[in-house]
């Protein structure tokens, strides 16, 4: 499949967009017009810097509100349009899109839009150029593929083609299947886009607010089988008007992009083998990636900071027992049944506490690691000895290590035979006396607003999570977004949440600097509770007002709130079963829960969640602000 994308996508010069498409490892790209028309750059070093990276120059667009005008407005759309192709002869590129008229359409004639369109083919055949008419969804006459099909049909001119564009079809809820129908040789060129499922007029839908495939909630595996099917062998673009991308560092949206085509293509690949018998047939050839199958637990989390003793008392308080040193670096394993916690202070110096990294169990680290970077993650290299375990980890968007490790159904895990003795620590090594805490069941990262798409694409693409239903949580900072991606049985699950930004009110930057923990599942939460409580644990407090509430929605009975609420406690019910659950106070930028679910309840307390968060609020503000003291420690 040749890829490509529009320059439009991406954020600086055309020059910076170029470059970072040839680092991303585009094919080609689509100029478009406005890029060119403010770039220092004539043509010629246009077309010259793109034959140097290695960039065919697939389209120029767009040529607008040509079709259905009266005679005199023809003449001048012809004389716009000839001035085009000397500059697109001069590009080096050979087609250009033509969208449908939204603006100057007066006469709603299909046999004249096509008796215009073939002028406007024939003029650009002297030049060599190809026109790929495109329906846009708000064009003032033709909004529909097949409307604009038909047309370019009555043209009949061999340089009058199709341009599809995955938007303008889906959006519109026209279907796709129409796309068989079309004549592979007058599809001259295709454009993908996804976006999130809004209720808006279309047009602002589309300039605002599409995404990368897989980022949103269209079918693309589907309208590329289609497309796959017509015999289409041509470039496969993305053109994503999207507000937030525009103003990102363009590198990083071209690898974005690019490992959602990788994706993409992976997938149409997997369900043509499924669904047709010659799939191997048709022109276009698709590239398939490692499959996985989707990791089945957390192997461990990492806390990384300069100064641990905090994180070592919350993990003692817990339960947790120090099981020893690295033998070679400053690095601790505390555990807890199976859940293990790394404490790192490996290259730590100036950090607060926070969750640099987690591991995941899969069945086969090599080929998990190896389908990451082939979506483009980025290899994590961590200076190992001769005779240490070598872990497969990647970074993930928000610069977390996801280490890929080998699954370990008798809860042995080899690199732990690194760790001396269980020993004292300035906490004490005290083992869990009840065994309570069975494993970790959560992990919440916060994302910075900005890349949250792309964390939830990366999350699913290299390690198979799927997302579940978002949730919007109110804080004083802001309306939190949290999605839970998670594997199927519910063995692992990542709770992505947008940092708020928060900086005007003075509460944590966004980003890596927001707070972010681990959730341990555990037998009885009550008592837990008492026992950390004995050991001095600082919880995090729930006000008065929780309970009132609580006993109003649930009518728990006096000793169970009373339980509750002498040991900030919060508490959720759903058909399935009920959920038990408390907080720690945060210490840099990480903090612990602790989670007892009781017969099949499957959420995190989201009724819970503003409360958690007013309450964490509150708790930076009164401890002078975390802000300040983040800041501090970070320099
Ligand atoms: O929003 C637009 O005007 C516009 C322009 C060109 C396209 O290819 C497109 O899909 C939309
Ligand atoms: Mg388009």
């Amino acid at each position: 499949m040749r890829t490509s994308i529009a320059t439009v996508c991406l954020s600086g010069t055309l020059e910076e967009k170029m470059n970072a498409c040839a680092a991303a490892g585009f094919d080609g790209i689509e100029i478009f017009e406005q890029d060119l028309l403010v770039s220092p750059s004539s043509p010629e070093e246009i077309r010259d810097l793109a034959a140097g990276l290695g960039l065919t120059l697939d389209l120029f667009q767009p040529f607008r509100d040509f079709e259905g005008v009266t005679e005199d407005l023809l003449a001048e759309n012809l004389y716009r349009a000839e001035a085009k192709f000397e500059l697109m002869n001069r590009l080096g590129t050979d087609t250009m899109l033509v969208c449908s008229n939204v603006a100057t359409a007066t006469i709603d004639d299909d046999v004249l839009a096509a008796a215009q369109l073939r002028r406007l083919g024939e003029l650009a055949a002297r030049y060599g150029i190809r026109l790929a008419y495109e329906a846009l969804a708000w064009g003032r006459y033709v909004n529909d593929f097949e409307h604009a099909q038909r047309i370019v049909d009555l043209a009949d001119h061999p340089n009058v083609g199709t341009c599809l564009d995955s938007f303008h079809i889906l959006s519109r809820r026209w279907d796709p299947a129409g796309i068989e129908k079309i004549p592979a040789e007058k599809i001259f060129f295709v454009q993908l886009a996804d976006a999130p499922e809004l209720s808006m007029d279309v047009l602002s839908w589309s300039r605002h607010y599409r995404v990368f495939p897989g980022e949103g909630a269209f079918d693309l595996t589907t309208f590329m089988a289609h497309l796959v099917r017509s015999g289409y062998d041509g470039p496969v673009s993305l053109e994503i008007f999207n507000d937030v991308f525009r103003q990102t560092a363009e590198e990083r949206t071209a690898v974005d992009a690019m490992r959602s085509l990788i994706w993409l293509e992976e997938r149409t690949s997997v369900f043509l083998a499924e669904q047709d018998a010659e799939a191997n047939a048709y022109p276009m050839k698709l590239a398939t990636l490692p499959a996985v199958a989707e990791p089945t637990g957390f192997n461990f989390a990492e806390v990384k900071a300069e100064e641990t003793a905090d994180v070592e008392e919350l993990l003692f308080q817990l339960g947790f027992r120090c099981e020893g040193r690295h033998r070679s670096k400053p690095v601790q394993l505390w555990s807890a049944g199976s859940a293990r916690m790394i404490i790192n202070q490996q290259q730590a110096r100036g950090l607060m506490p926070g969750i640099s990294a987690l591991g995941l169990d899969v069945q086969d680290p090599l080929a998990a690691a190896s389908r990451a970077v082939q979506l483009k993650a980025l290899p994590v290299s961590r200076r190992s000895q001769a005779d240490e375990a070598v872990l497969q980890a990647v970074s993930a968007p928000d610069s977390t290590e996801i280490f890929l490790c080998e699954s370990t159904p008798d809860g042995i895990v080899a690199w732990a035979e690194e760790f001396g003795a269980p020993q004292e620590t300035a906490a004490g090594s005290g083992p869990d006396p009840a065994g309570l805490i069975t494993h970790i069941d959560h992990i919440n990262l916060s994302q910075p607003w900005q890349h949250f798409d792309e964390a939830v694409l990366f999350y699913e693409s290299t390690l198979s999570l799927a997302p579940r239903a978002s949730q919007e949580v109110p804080s004083p900072m802001g309306l939190v977004r949290s999605q839970v991606m998670r594997n199927d049985d519910g063995t692992v699950r990542l709770a992505l949440n947008i940092a708020p930004l928060a900086l005007e009110q003075g509460g944590p930057r966004g980003g890596s600097d927001y707070p972010q923990h681990v959730a341990f599942a555990c037998t009885d939460v009550v008592a837990l509770a008492r026992q950390a409580q004995q050991r001095g644990l600082e919880f995090l407090p729930v006000p008065p007002n929780y309970y009132e509430d609580l006993r109003a929605r649930f009518r728990l009975d006096g000793n169970l709130l009373e339980t509750l609420r002498s040991l900030n406690l919060l508490y959720d019910r759903d058909a399935d079963g009920e959920f038990l659950h408390f907080y720690t106070a945060t210490v840099g930028n990480v903090f612990f829960e602790v989670v007892e679910r009781r017969s099949g309840y499957d959420g995190y307390g989201a009724p819970n969640a503003p409360v958690r968060l007013a309450a964490q609020y509150a708790r930076s503000r009164s401890a002078g602000s975390v802000r300040s003291a983040g800041r501090a420690g970070r320099r």
